[in-house]
């Protein structure tokens, strides 16, 4: 299969702190990835380097095997990278309706109503159809959630970062997400997750890779990885023995 995604020795520092290591990772068409890792084990940063907000002091992006090093962040948008925040911050005086018509109109050439056929396509794949007209300003906080992955598929992304979407979310409330994403998974949008809530994030990934101080600490299948001594070690903090 393609590669949707490769980073080739991706470095990248803030003063002493290391948030990737001469770091490579690869990810398939259609291939859902989950993240974990320690608080600034580096996750937010890895996206920073994909999505174009931060450039690495050294090593290459590359998107659909294309050298995305020198693109900005709006071009790479354009090129089919969507993102979700971890704290959504819609605009909280438009609808619903128009959060969605940003991101969908911005730098292409697709006609009006295309782009609106697309952004009603959006809204009931992510399940806030009821709430197209309502103001972004008044919805709960899992419907701020489901707006900020819709305003991330809206641009037609043929790879999505998940940046903790289940934060703060109650257990039923994240399985409804966890429901949401599952479908946008089934249109085959590849799926890179960071999220501390592992058991949303099981539901859903093919392959889970654990970072620590910029670097690959185990990545592998979700279980296995879940039950690896690396990942007992510095979520439970105990000396495992093997
Ligand atoms: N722009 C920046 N300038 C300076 N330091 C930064 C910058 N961005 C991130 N860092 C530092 O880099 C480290 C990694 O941050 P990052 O946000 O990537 O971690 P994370 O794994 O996403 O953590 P969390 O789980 O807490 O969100 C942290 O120590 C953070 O303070």
């Amino acid at each position: 299969m393609t590669a949707i995604l490769t980073l080739k020795a991706v470095s990248k520092r803030f003063g002493a702190v290391v948030v990737a290591d001469n770091f490579d990772l690869s990810l398939e068409a259609g291939e859902a990835l989950g993240v974990i890792g320690p608080n600034g084990a580096g996750k937010t940063s890895l996206f920073n380097m994909i999505a174009g907000a931060i450039r690495p002091d050294a090593g290459r992006v590359l998107f659909e095997e294309r050298d995305i090093s020198a693109l900005s962040p709006s071009q790479r948008c354009r090129v089919g990278i969507g993102r979700s925040f971890q704290i959504p911050q819609p605009f909280s005086g438009l609808t619903v309706f128009e959060n969605l018509c940003v991101p969908a109109f911005f730098g292409n050439t697709r006609s009006n109503i295309e782009v609106e056929k697309r952004c009603v396509e959006v809204l009931d794949l992510t399940g806030l159809l009821p709430k197209a007209n309502a103001l972004a300003s008044s919805l709960t906080l899992l419907e701020r959630k489901r707006l900020e992955l819709a305003r991330a598929l809206a641009g037609y992304p043929k790879l999505l970062l998940l940046d903790e979407i289940a934060g703060g979310l109650t257990p039923h409330e994240c399985e409804e997400l966890v429901v949401v994403i599952r479908q946008v998974r089934a249109t085959g949008v590849a799926i890179v997750w960071i999220e501390h809530v592992v058991h949303a994030l099981l539901a859903i990934i093919d392959r889970l890779l654990v970072l620590n101080q910029g670097r690959k600490l185990v990545e592998g299948d979700p279980r296995q990885v879940m039950a690896s001594r690396e990942v007992r070690e510095i979520y439970l903090g105990v000396e495992a023995d093997g």
